[in-house]
């Protein structure tokens, strides 16, 4: 059996801390120890401290390795005092994957902003720190539910600055990792992958752009005479609808709400956020930190418990 889900606390402030009480309180889909500050926990959470993940703890407590934050946490008001605290979980989550101590790292929400004003953080998100953590790891951003899988190839950035980001050595490489974790961490033999085009209508055949003629549809045509199962560049608002969701396994997106906007569309509380091509398993939920609805009992715990059912998983299927 794999170690325990090494869970990270996420901007205190946040609904993080109440859907790990909730979820271990509820009884808890996998073995997990949650890393964070305890005076974060919502009052009355049974918790325990641990000093090794693997140490058992009663059913419906919550198993935790205490770290201490700078402040106490005021729900939907983030913090900037307490970003050290959230990146140092974060940090602290890989490590204990990285020896062994747990087997993948499930991300509560985090907000960037308070974690650049607060600590001078200077990644995008989630992503791109762990791509940092694990050596420089050519990473892609996957969002997945039982109806939908998309990539976006270009994420945290400017829609403005996509065109220039958008290169085929980029598309290249998240064409690459998206198939290859296909095959391992989803168990498809010859994965079937779709491209939007950037442009309306796919760019309706140069009239609406050219990037779909100039480098999209030439770098696919590339891959289907090396055997794989692409097509592309479809027009991205006819690509989602159930009978188009049939031709594939994973739709890879030209930029963030492209790929985000019908999977959160389709299924907001069963989507995962999970980072392919890390020498980890890393999953997150598909919200963020639902700062307006922090500590007042009403945030639903489903995306956050599908990130943990999707890790365990993806840990079992690599032991
Ligand atoms: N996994 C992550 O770390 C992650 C994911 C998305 C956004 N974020 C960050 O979170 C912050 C706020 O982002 P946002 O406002 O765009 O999105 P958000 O997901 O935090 O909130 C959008 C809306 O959805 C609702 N919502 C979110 N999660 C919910 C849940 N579990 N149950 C019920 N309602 C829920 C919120 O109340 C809000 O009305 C930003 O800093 C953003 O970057 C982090
Ligand atoms: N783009 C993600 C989403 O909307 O769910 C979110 O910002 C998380 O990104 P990181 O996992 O890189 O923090």
């Amino acid at each position: 059996m794999p170690a325990p889900l090494a869970v990270t606390s996420g901007d205190p402030s946040g609904i993080g801390p109440e859907l790990a009480a909730r979820i271990a309180r509820d009884g808890a889909p996998a073995p997990m120890v949650w890393i964070g500050d305890p005076r974060h926990l919502p009052e009355g959470t049974r918790w325990q401290a641990v000093d090794d993940p693997a140490q058992p703890v009663p059913g419906g407590v919550l198993a935790v390795l205490p770290l201490t934050f700078a402040a106490p946490a005021r729900p939907g008001r983030p913090d900037p005092a307490n970003a050290a605290g959230t990146i140092a979980a974060i940090e602290r989550a890989v490590a204990l994957v990285q020896a062994g101590e747990c087997s993948a790292v499930v991300t509560a929400p985090i907000n960037k902003k308070a974690l650049k004003d607060g600590a001078g953080f200077a990644f995008p998100g989630h992503t791109e720190f762990l791509a940092h953590l694990a050596g420089g790891a050519e990473v892609v951003m996957m969002l997945a539910c039982p109806e939908l899988r998309v990539v976006p190839v270009t994420i945290h950035i400017p829609l403005a600055e996509v065109p220039r980001a958008l290169t085929p050595d980029l598309l290249s490489r998240s064409i690459e990792i998206t198939h290859a974790a296909l095959q391992r961490d989803f168990g498809l033999a010859e994965p079937r992958l779709a491209l939007a085009g950037l442009n309306p209508h796919a760019g309706e055949g140069g009239a609406m752009g050219r990037e779909e003629l100039d480098f999209i549809a030439p770098l696919i045509r590339r891959y289907q005479h090396a055997g794989m199962q692409i097509t592309g560049p479809l027009p991205a608002d006819t690509m989602f609808h159930p009978a188009a969701r049939a031709r594939y396994d994973a739709a890879l997106c030209m930029y963030h709400d492209q790929a985000l906007i019908p999977i959160k569309t389709i299924d907001f509380a069963g989507g995962v956020n999970v980072t392919l091509g890390l020498p980890f398993v890393r999953t997150s939920p598909d919200h963020g930190t639902a700062y307006d609805i922090a500590g007042r009992g009403l945030a639903d715990p489903a995306s956050m418990r599908a990130a943990m059912v999707m890790a365990w998983d993806m840990a079992l299927a690599r032991t």
